[in-house]
């Protein structure tokens, strides 16, 4: 579950407020270009300190948290896979960055790489995948984490229709646990309609929602209706 109470975030003259709790499962992070979505992201990472308020993931206050300190894991558009290191050695750095190997860490990393579809690719380097298995090691990488909290920043935007679709559902299917929050910014509304439970909207200042997906895309307010043309 992650709070946001009496948020007001701020970057040179622009500001922006949010007040809300968002629980499990999928929410998707909409709004025009420069409306704040990066910035509601960086600040819940640690990478942007709030002006005023509280970041609360599961009732703790995050303030003062370096971003490795959180319980957040977070997959970005380009995935950053390390070139040189194994798809497996790439995911270990999900569980233990600078800790080496030992026969459960081993046993978990075969698991996740099962349940992303990568089983037996483990020893291969990232150039040897393709674009899709890549996605899915990155996936894996967040999986082994477990954390109660998961930011995708538009993860699969670089693949092709269909792959992007599909990895999408792949990510709800895996990353869904009980009390597992996922938000997910996307300049698709398709992706959100398609994934999502619930929606923040990210306008004119203002973080709003949770909005149930479906009621919100059948009447939506003038800042979505604007933004969606
Ligand atoms: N370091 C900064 N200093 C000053 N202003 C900034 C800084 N970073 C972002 N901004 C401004 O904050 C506003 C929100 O930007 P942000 O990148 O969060 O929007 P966004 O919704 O993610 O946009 P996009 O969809 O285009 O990625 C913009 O007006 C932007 O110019």
């Amino acid at each position: 579950m992650l709070t946001l109470e009496s948020l007001v975030l701020q970057q040179g003259a622009f500001r922006l407020e949010a007040d809300l709790t968002v629980g499990a499962g999928v929410t998707a992070v909409i709004g025009p270009s420069g409306g704040g979505k990066s910035t509601l992201l960086a600040a819940i990472g640690g990478f942007l300190d709030p002006a005023l308020g509280h970041i609360r993931i599961d009732g703790r206050d995050m303030a003062g948290l370096a971003p490795h300190a959180r319980p957040v894991a977070q997959l970005f558009q380009d995935g950053n896979l390390f070139p040189h290191l194994t798809v497996a050695q790439n995911v270990m750095l999900g569980i233990a960055p600078g800790l080496g190997r030992d026969p459960a860490r081993d046993a978990r990393v075969e698991e996740v790489l099962a349940r992303v579809g990568l089983s037996g690719l483990g020893a291969r380097k990232p150039g040897a995948l393709s674009g899709g298995q890549q996605s899915r090691a990155a996936l894996a990488r967040v999986l082994v984490q477990d954390a109660p909290l998961v930011l995708l920043d538009e993860p699969f935007a670089a693949l092709g229709p269909g792959l992007k679709a599909e990895m999408l559902i792949l990510a709800r299917d895996v990353l869904a646990a009980p009390g597992r929050t996922l938000l997910m910014v996307t300049h698709d509304p398709g992706d959100a309609e398609r994934v999502a439970d619930t929606v923040l909207l990210v306008a004119d200042g203002r973080v709003t929602g949770p909005h149930d997906r479906a009621a919100l895309f059948a009447d939506p307010p003038a800042a979505l209706r604007e933004y969606l043309g």
